[in-house]
């Protein structure tokens, strides 16, 4: 396979299917403004100045018909997206316009863009390092505030000026080690490596410490919402959405299956996923439901345990504690118990819902500042680790091991930034991204 080559004119609607009040078909290479030329009425695209829009119309060179009116966008070499000249014609956004205007192009001179390709050759130009170009990635895919946070903070070089900062020290360390190893008697300072390593250690682990919180602002995350029947699970499940989307009545075990609800709780994305009621039961179906939701609550990023404070408590049935929020419910009701671990609610009048939100945001993402900087790509992860043993590996050695351990440990962290990362690595980041990004 390899990389596709970067001489061609690619060309690729950049706006989505459908219909859409103006669309855009971006075209990226040399020869990208004779190419237009061909096809545009108007002023001259050869001669206008990049970071410039011009008004024409987009016409089929063979038969003269005019396809639309249009403007038209002109970047050139090295002030674009990619990097190399670029033009953007901005059409009425219908789908028969933008299928000939690109027909048009391809049939003079231009191919078709793979998925990120315009990105892709922004990384390869050196505009964006690896990072920066998933962080695009993850910015069009962002599907909430706090995805688009952590998107945005990606793309802003951040982590890559963290990942630099790190590997010029362990760059500096390790000169200072081949120095003392190569000439031990020329009065070189035998460095305190243990002393310098360990804050690069610690700058790498406090990354990693991260990447729960930084997944979940991405991802989202699974909040399973259990108790026993009648707690008020299906209720609470429909105050935090806003609309009756559960069944509820007062018959206990009413929801038998599980129900899955995507919402948005303080602009983390977070599927709920409302319950069966936990009992002992010999009915069949309610017996499984009662399993699933066991089992929902294990694999939950958060769990909700519901207690009605009208009633007496219920036993704890077996739950991972450790990620549970407890939230005593019907608290518009006189109470029963209370117990400060509980936090109290009220679906009927709203009462607490607010704190609710505020705690299962808490929980989600800890307290981590605003702005501060968040690992959620799986690949960065994965390289951080294995910076993280080799970084362990060298402190433990003699110094002229530890040498190697700090190479590979470099080896690592480059890659975060795609620098000898080989093409199987950059083809499968690339491989997500939408054709025309
Ligand atoms: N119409 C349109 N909107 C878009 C993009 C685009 O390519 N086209 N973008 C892309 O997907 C994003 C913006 N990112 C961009 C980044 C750099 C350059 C660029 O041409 N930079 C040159 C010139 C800068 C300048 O004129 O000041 C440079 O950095 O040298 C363009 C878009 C989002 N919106
Ligand atoms: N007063 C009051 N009643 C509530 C509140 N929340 C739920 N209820 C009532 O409690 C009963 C059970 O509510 P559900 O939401 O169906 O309870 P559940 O936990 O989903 O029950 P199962 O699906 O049977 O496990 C219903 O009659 C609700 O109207 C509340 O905040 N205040
Ligand atoms: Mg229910």
């Amino acid at each position: 396979m390899g990389l596709p080559s970067l001489q061609d004119i690619i060309a690729a609607i950049a706006t989505p299917p459908g219909r859409g009040a103006v669309g855009i078909v971006r075209v990226s290479g040399a020869g990208s403004l004779e190419l237009i030329q061909k096809l545009w009425r108007g002023k001259d695209p050869t001669r206008l100045p990049g970071g410039r829009f011009t008004f024409g119309k987009v016409c089929d060179p063979q038969s003269g018909e005019v396809l639309d009116e249009a403007l038209l966008l002109v970047f050139r070499a090295p002030h674009s997206y990619t990097g190399q000249d670029s033009a953007e014609l901005q059409t009425h956004g219908s789908p028969a316009v933008l299928r000939r205007v690109l027909q048009v192009l391809f049939q003079h001179g231009a191919r078709p863009a793979q998925p990120g390709e315009f990105t892709l050759r922004a990384y390869l130009n050196g505009r964006m390092d690896l990072a920066q170009a998933e962080a695009v990635l993850s910015l069009v895919e962002a599907e909430s505030e706090a995805a688009r946070r952590q998107a945005l903070r990606g793309l802003s070089a951040g982590l890559s000026r963290k990942i630099g900062a790190l590997s010029e020290e362990l760059f500096n360390l390790l000169a200072h080690i081949q120095a003392w190893l190569d000439y031990p008697e020329e009065g070189v300072e035998p460095v305190e490596v243990a002393a310098r390593l360990e804050p690069v250690l610690t700058e790498v682990r406090s990354l990693l410490a991260t990447a729960p919180a930084g997944r979940i602002a991405s991802k989202g995350a699974r909040v399973a919402l259990v108790g026993a029947p009648n707690a008020g699970k299906s209720s609470l499940l429909n105050a935090l959405l806003g609309y009756e989307r559960a069944i509820v009545t007062p018959i206990p075990g009413t929801t038998r299956d599980y129900l899955e609800a995507p919402m948005e709780i303080g602009g983390v994305p977070v599927v709920a996923v409302d319950t069966a009621g936990i009992r002992q039961t010999e009915d069949l179906v309610e017996k499984s439901g009662v399993e699933r939701a066991l089992r929902i609550a294990q694999e939950a990023d958060l769990v909700l345990y519901l207690a009605d404070q009208s009633q007496p408590k219920p036993p704890p049935p077996p739950l991972p504690w450790a990620r549970t929020l407890r939230v005593a419910t019907k608290a518009d009701l006189p109470p029963v118990w209370q117990d400060e671990a509980f936090l109290p609610v009220s679906s009927h009048t709203g009462a607490g819902l607010e704190a609710l939100r505020q705690e299962v945001h808490r929980r989600l993402l800890g307290e981590a500042p605003e702005g501060e900087l968040w690992i959620s790509n799986e690949r960065h992860v994965e390289a951080l680790q294995r910076a993280e043993v080799h970084l362990q590996a060298a402190l433990e050695a003699p110094l002229d091991l530890a040498g190697l351990s700090i190479e590979m440990a470099l080896e690592a962290l480059s890659e975060i930034l795609g620098k000898n990362v080989s093409e199987e690595v950059i083809e499968r980041v690339f491989r997500n991204f939408c054709v025309g990004k």
